[in-house]
């Protein structure tokens, strides 16, 4: 499918919300580069937790300089710890600028064979893309979003409880919302999508039918 022209797709969301399954299931459709920023922050709370002597604004602006979206696919990213860490690095603004240049490329200069770009984050509907074609900001219910979450991380065989989980839910969600620097939030202009009572393909078919009419109008 090609587009008369290229979109810009923007979505921010709390943690474990469904932002990505439904931004995954859009770009796959509609045929747009997908970046999911937040394995970015991962990515570098990574190397917080693992090469903690080493970690300095200055290994990680070289890291960034040679960021693929093939380092972003490693599972170790998908742990508890790592997303909580993320959570803490993410409120450093030096980090920011230096994560910033990369998600601008993906954003507004996908490869010539997508139809546009759909990245999804915390602070992308205001920041990243503040001129998206379409925001929307996906949200679930804390017990829903901490039960997914401990479903997908026991899928994985982590050693974890269903109340750790919802802790570090709110924890992140707490420090998410609250920060000083690109908090967490929902702007005017995003449609809002509550996934708490529907399912994954009833969300993706209202997200399709809201960009499939303002393509047509
Ligand atoms: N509508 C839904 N109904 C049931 N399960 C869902 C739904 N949407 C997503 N899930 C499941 O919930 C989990 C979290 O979803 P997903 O990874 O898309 O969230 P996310 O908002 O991208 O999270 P994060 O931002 O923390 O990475 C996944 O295991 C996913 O399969
Ligand atoms: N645009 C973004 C994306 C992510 N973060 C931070 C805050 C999150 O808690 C953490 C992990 O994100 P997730 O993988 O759960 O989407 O990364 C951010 O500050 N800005």
């Amino acid at each position: 499918m090609k587009l008369k022209k290229k979109i810009k797709i923007a979505i921010d969301s709390p943690a474990a919300a469904g932002a990505g399954t439904q931004a995954k299931l859009i770009s796959k459709h509609f045929n747009l580069l997908y970046l999911d920023t937040g394995k970015i922050y991962r990515l570098i709370a990574n190397i917080k937790l693992t090469q903690a002597n080493r970690y300095s604004h200055s290994l990680i602006k070289k890291k960034m300089l040679k960021l693929t979206m093939k380092d972003l696919q490693n599972k170790k990213l998908l742990s508890d710890e790592v997303g909580t860490m993320a959570s803490i690095i993410s409120k450093d603004k030096k980090i920011r600028k230096l994560v910033h240049a990369f998600q601008i490329k993906s954003a507004y200069h996908p490869p010539k064979k997508y139809n546009g770009s759909c990245l999804d984050g915390r602070d992308i509907t205001y920041k990243i893309i503040p001129n998206a074609d379409f925001k929307f900001f996906i949200t679930a219910n804390t017990k829903t979003r901490a039960l997914r979450r401990y479903k997908e991380l026991k899928d994985l065989n982590k050693k974890i409880s269903f109340n750790e989980v919802l802790k570090s839910i709110k924890n992140r969600d707490k420090s998410d919302y609250n920060r000083k620097v690109s908090p967490l939030m929902r702007t005017r202009d995003s449609i809002l999508i509550n996934t708490t009572n529907l399912t994954k393909r009833s969300c993706f078919l209202k997200i399709k039918q809201i960009i499939d009419r303002k393509l047509k109008a």
